[in-house]
């Protein structure tokens, strides 16, 4: 028996027993998307009736978390989450969680350097034999969670993959003060499904910006997965993937033998990434599979690194963009939709890549199932109290299924002109009518 087996033996403990560590007034943290705990979660919400303002940080939840669900009244537990699922912004209109607004590259520094951690309860897979547990799917900033939590209590689940990394993938048993098993249970999925005509259209109008020899980054979402179906039948053979998300386009892409990462300047020959959400396909390629290298977000997402790759090219939805060219990617009003997550750090860098684009793509209409009605996504402006995601400063093209259009360097007249030659023609007449009455020629050089 090694001295990690022995080590493995004493820390192991019930999911009640690990989270009496837990104290009225106490910082917890669940991690992110299939790395937070499920028992774990179930014993502490347990503990609702003897606990007192126990502030629980998490982020993208995939499975409905039993600290809200069993204290909706938020008499033991306060939610806080950096990125709302559609689950997470469910609970955060009803006031039973709040959001946290975060750029994703600076996360893992917030957590170094101004947020407290006392408890640290994530889910890992099981413990190799040199004594070190993986982060599997969120390398994101668990690392730099764990590293600030007074204590850590690992969720062991046999089913994470074990993904390699650059830096930041793993824990060793000796930073672990309790060990908790869960079995085998198969990881939270999202299916792998394209879109329709009207994404098609984007696609093919984005895929026609590509070249070969290209850094790749995508988002979530149907559009991006049509993205790259159709890059997958393209005869783009030479293409890199550096991306917070890892998706199952990629996977396809591998699977027509199109990913060589070879002109990357970043971790050359790998695919490079920080957080993935897929099929289980999708995370059994990524098991154990030297070809792919994790890294923590602050490293992925730096504009910097990301700027040091050529032809970069990065691609991301959004809710609204207004004549002026600033984007929403996460609220409508202030109905908190999702978050920034990392799309101004890859439209940043991704502008700054020497031959490098980053795309914002959107349908140019939104089915607003309340009003029964059709709705621009292209406004004259943002509704009041909708969150930007991205200045106008920093926004550089612009995709719909009516073509792609350049903002950066063009005036405020040049950015309406352009955008409204991408809305959909239905709202076009209003759109220049709303120009007219905003008077935005008068800060162009346009008339
Ligand atoms: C996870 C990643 O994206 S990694 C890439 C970098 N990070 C980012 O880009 C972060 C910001 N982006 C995002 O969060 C997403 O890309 C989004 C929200 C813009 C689009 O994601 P999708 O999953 O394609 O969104 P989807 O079409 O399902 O809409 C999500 C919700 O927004 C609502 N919504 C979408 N557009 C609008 C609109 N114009 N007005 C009002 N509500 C809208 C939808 O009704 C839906 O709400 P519901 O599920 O509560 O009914
Ligand atoms: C957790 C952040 C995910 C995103 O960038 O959207």
């Amino acid at each position: 028996m090694s001295q990690w087996t022995d080590m493995y033996k004493q820390k192991l403990m019930t999911p009640e027993e690990a989270v009496k560590v837990v104290k009225s007034g106490d910082w917890v943290d669940y991690g992110m998307g299939t790395t937070q705990p499920i028992l774990l979660d179930q014993a502490l919400a347990a503990r609702r009736d003897e606990l007192q303002d126990v502030k629980v940080r998490m982020c993208l939840s995939v499975a409905p978390r039993q600290i809200i669900e069993q204290d909706p009244e938020r008499k033991a537990f306060t939610a806080m989450n950096w990125h709302m699922s559609g689950y997470d912004r469910k609970k955060c209109a009803l006031g039973q969680m709040n959001f946290i607004p975060m750029c994703y590259r600076n996360k893992p520094s917030m957590y170094r350097d101004l947020l407290d951690v006392d408890v640290a309860l994530i889910t890992v897979g099981p413990m190799d034999k040199h004594g070190f547990f993986n982060f599997g799917l969120a390398v994101s900033a668990t690392e730099a969670i764990t590293k600030k939590a007074k204590k850590v209590i690992v969720e062991v689940n046999e089913a994470m993959p074990r993904v390699l990394g650059g830096r930041g993938e793993c824990i060793h048993i000796s930073d672990i003060d309790g060990i908790v098993e869960y079995g085998n249970h198969p990881l939270a999925t999202i299916p792998f499904t394209t879109g329709d005509d009207i994404d098609a259209k984007i696609a093919k109008t984005i895929v026609q910006q590509i070249p070969d020899g290209a850094t790749l980054q995508l988002g979530i979402g149907s559009l991006p997965n049509t993205i790259g179906a159709l890059l997958a039948e393209s005869d783009l053979k030479d293409l890199g993937v550096h991306t917070e998300m890892l998706v199952d386009a990629f996977y396809l892409m591998y699977q027509h033998g199109q990913l060589t990462n070879r002109r990357k300047a970043f971790c050359r020959d790998k695919v490079s990434w920080a957080f993935a959400l897929g099929t289980q396909d999708l995370y059994d390629w990524m098991d154990d599979n030297p070809f792919l290298a994790a890294y923590p977000v602050d490293v992925i997402n730096d504009p910097f690194v990301i700027s040091q790759m050529d032809n970069f090219i990065s691609i991301n939805n959004c809710i609204d963009i207004d004549l002026f060219g600033q984007v929403s990617s996460e609220s409508a009003g202030t109905h908190q939709i999702s978050g920034s997550g990392g799309q101004l750090d890859f439209t940043d860098g991704a502008y700054r890549s020497r031959g490098g684009k980053s795309i914002i793509a959107l349908r140019s209409t939104f089915h607003n199932k309340k009003t029964g009605r059709d709705e621009s996504r292209i406004i004259p402006t943002l509704a009041a109290g909708t969150t930007v995601t991205d200045p106008r400063s920093q926004v550089n093209w612009v995709a719909t299924e009516y073509g792609i259009v350049n903002l950066m360097g063009a005036s405020t007249w040049e950015r309406a002109e352009r955008l409204i030659s991408i809305a959909h023609p239905d709202f076009r007449e209003d759109l220049i009518k709303e120009a007219e009455k905003m008077k935005i020629w008068r800060y162009s050089n346009k008339r």
